[in-house]
């Protein structure tokens, strides 16, 4: 039985990927969505406000709904009538993690209305499956860094330090490219040499974060499992990734599956690398928007 009748939950953005940790590593970055279910009699409402608010679906299909399903389906009760309220931050469809904020969301919402019958572990092993990979809906729902690994009881979860002078830079242009869509272009198998690349990076790349050693992340940010395909997905990628490095990025990468860019940088050379994406972009007649965003430690609130 609920013991309560709205709750609201607000959930960080993520950037996936890093680079060589396709499908394996996020961070949380300190832009957020925020949503309240209420209990009603009345059928199901849903009304967004905030940005690109008029593309989010207004029915059952709604992602926030359907997680909030879900997990009902999951405790084996009928789900409530409910109003939904959203206010979103994070642009859809950018690589920038909205579908996990929606997953992460509706579930956590659920969790609360139906008594908390589930553990936080049970909830995020259900995003984890409703997304199909972790690496969005594990930082969402736990904040900072993380990588997420499989083992014979589920999953292994590892927070990865993040050393306070790298800073995320994100430039985020006005089209959408669907995780699906960037999927698609990617092959199912790779050859032992690009594995052998990317274990390394990976690797170094853990390292790079922690000690904010230059010549370890500028070396780090390559990969050979999903960039190489998904770069023709994003126009100017390669004028925006030198405008970057000039301004004294470490590198770039695709944030999650594109086509926001991602430019890791240091406190003094944040607002040079910021211009430098804008107008790199600019001069092949995308507009973008650029920020620098920390990285969120607290994942999603119940507020
Ligand atoms: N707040 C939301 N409410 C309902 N549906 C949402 C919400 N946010 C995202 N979605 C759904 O998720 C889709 C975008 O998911 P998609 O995985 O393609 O991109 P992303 O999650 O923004 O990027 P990435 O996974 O690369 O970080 C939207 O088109 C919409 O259907
Ligand atoms: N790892 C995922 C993140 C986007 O959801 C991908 O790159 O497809």
């Amino acid at each position: 039985m609920s013991v309560v009748s709205n709750v609201t939950v607000k959930v960080p953005a993520t950037t996936a990927n890093l680079g060589p940790g396709f499908d394996c590593i996020g961070a949380a970055l300190q832009l957020h969505n925020e949503v309240t279910f209420t209990l009603n009699n009345s059928g199901l409402i849903i009304q967004a406000s905030g940005i690109e608010a008029e593309k989010v679906q207004t029915d059952k299909s709604n992602l926030l709904y359907q997680a909030f399903t879900k997990l009902y389906n999951y405790i084996e009760q009928t789900p409530p009538s409910v109003k939904i309220e959203i206010k979103l931050g994070i642009p859809l469809a950018r690589g920038l993690g909205s579908s996990a904020t929606a997953i992460v969301g509706g579930l956590v919402a659920a969790n609360v209305l139906a008594g908390l019958p589930l553990s936080d572990v049970q909830v995020m092993e259900l995003a984890i499956a409703m997304e199909g990979h972790p690496d969005n809906v594990v930082p969402a729902f736990l904040g900072g860094c993380r990588l997420a690994a499989t083992s014979s009881n589920g999953w292994e979860i590892c927070d990865i330090t993040w050393h306070r002078n790298i800073i995320p830079v994100v430039a985020i242009p006005d089209f959408e490219l669907s995780t699906s869509e960037a999927r698609l272009v990617l092959p199912t198998e790779v050859s032992r040499g690009d594995a052998i690349f990317n274990t390394a990076h990976f690797g170094l790349l853990l390292r790079g974060l922690a000690t904010n050693r230059e010549e370890w992340l500028k070396a780090a940010l390559q990969d050979k499992l999903h960039q190489p395909y998904r770069q023709a997905l994003i126009p100017g990628y390669d004028a925006v990734e030198k405008a970057a490095v000039a301004a004294g990025a470490y590198g770039i990468v695709i944030s999650g599956a594109g086509p926001t860019l991602l430019a890791l940088t240091d406190p003094l050379h944040t607002q040079m690398v910021a211009s430098a994406m804008t107008n790199a972009w600019k001069q092949v007649g995308i507009k973008s928007t650029v920020r620098s965003l920390p990285i969120d430690v607290q994942g999603a609130v119940v507020l």
